[in-house]
């Protein structure tokens, strides 16, 4: 094999040689509990950390061992860390770095459930949550504070398509000592490797991109060996007890192998989607990296190598037009969730952040007549057709 193997022959060979597994093209699934010591003493040199090996499976099982190693290699990570869903990650992450009396600064947009998190949970036992807008990295360096421990944000952040430096913003956060964790569910580590630009750990919903099929909820964690296993040994085994099912493991394995080729084509058919919508009379706004109108444009250029596949628009009437544009739709399924094979089309407002207030969302830049769609992989004509029948036609 080459000395450096590509994305896509490393998210399929990586760390797994079927030869030493008596042949099996594929992985071993792991379905146990709890594993057999060879003698009492070595059992409790596993315990001590003096003996290497698998004690439990809300520590660690081969076929999740497997999965972390191929999503470090793929994020340029020295480890990786499998949670039962990109919640349990992010929620592992962060208890095991924050302590009461400590901030952590957000940028304006996130995830509904991570921005609950944030504020219904880390800030009820102290963590003080500090908003900044990221798109510019002047205010980070002005919002950082000694009791700063944490920078997090997600880019493109879900659902308006916020982008943020991540090279930039990484340089501000470590030079006032505070640890960068972005969310790379958008992306994924075919179009962003946040850890090549300077971030300290990446997590994931790998229920979306990294799955690939809507079959399954699981979650992500890459950064450097001390760092995970922190977050495996406190935020996991402790903490939250989110732990990756082995059968998941087995999935999002398989999900990985055709990551690339699934990016390609979702990006493909994002590009003509999104130049369609803007096209169109009845469309207002079209948020899409890939678009010159794109306010944002230089830095998806520099840190994304292709815009994505996931693209938040407004249309005429608001709120009440783009819900009755929605109900109009027939191939596209109305669903939460994103990165599936299927197109998935929803109402941010109502759905996936409906935990911000009315008064949050507007000043999170989550307007009431946003939609968002998630670019699947029919054929694009179909795709194209689906939406064209559904929008109002032009007065
Ligand atoms: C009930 S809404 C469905 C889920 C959606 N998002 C999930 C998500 C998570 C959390 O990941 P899980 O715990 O695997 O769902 C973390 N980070 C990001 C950027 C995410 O988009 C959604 O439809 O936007």
């Amino acid at each position: 094999m080459n000395a450096k193997p590509g994305f896509a022959t490393r998210a399929i060979h990586h760390a797994y040689e079927p030869l030493e597994n008596g042949g099996a093209l594929t992985p071993p699934l792991h379905l146990t509990s709890t594993f057999a010591f060879e003698t009492a003493e070595a059992g409790g040199e596993m315990f001590s950390g003096d003996r290497q090996g698998h004690i439990y499976s809300r520590i660690s099982n081969p076929t999740c061992d497997l999965l972390e190693t191929r999503i470090a290699t793929l994020e340029g990570a020295e480890a990786g860390l499998a949670l039962s869903s990109g919640m349990g990650a992010i929620t592992a992450v962060l208890w095991t770095l924050l302590s009461p009396g400590d901030e952590v600064i957000v940028d304006q947009t996130l995830y509904g459930c991570t921005f609950a998190f944030m504020h219904h949970g880390l800030a009820k036992w102290g963590v003080t949550i500090t908003h900044v807008d990221m798109t510019d990295p002047e205010n980070l360096r002005n919002a950082l504070s000694e009791r700063t421990r944490v920078v997090y944000f997600e880019t493109p952040a879900n659902p308006n398509m916020r982008l943020v430096d991540i090279a930039a913003t990484a340089e501000i956060a470590h030079a006032a000592g505070a640890t960068v964790v972005v969310d790379n569910t958008y992306a994924t580590p075919y179009l962003t490797r946040p850890i090549d630009l300077g971030a300290d750990l990446v997590v994931h919903s790998a229920t979306k991109y990294l799955g690939g099929h809507g079959d399954v909820v699981a979650g992500l964690v890459a950064g450097s060996a001390e760092q995970i296993a922190e977050i495996r040994l406190v935020g996991m085994k402790d903490m939250t007890g989110a732990v990756m099912a082995p059968f998941n493991a087995m999935l999002i394995l398989r999900g990985l192998k055709t990551l690339a080729l699934r990016m390609e084509r979702h990006c493909a058919s994002a590009r003509t989607v999104a130049e369609y919508l803007e096209a169109h009379p009845a469309v207002r706004t079209v948020h899409f990296p890939g678009l010159d109108s794109f306010a944002q444009r230089d830095v998806a250029a520099r840190q994304m190598a292709q815009p994505g596949a996931m693209i938040a628009f407004e249309i005429d009437g608001g709120m009440a037009g783009g819900i009755a544009f929605m109900n109009r739709l027939d191939m596209i399924q109305r669903a939460v969730s994103l990165g599936d094979a299927e197109t998935l089309i929803q109402h941010p407002a109502s759905m996936t952040h409906s935990t911000y207030t009315a008064d949050e969302r507007a000043a999170h830049g989550i307007s009431d007549g946003l939609i968002r769609l998630s670019v699947g992989l029919e054929d694009i004509e179909d795709i194209i057709a689906d939406l064209d029948q559904a929008l109002p036609t032009p007065a």
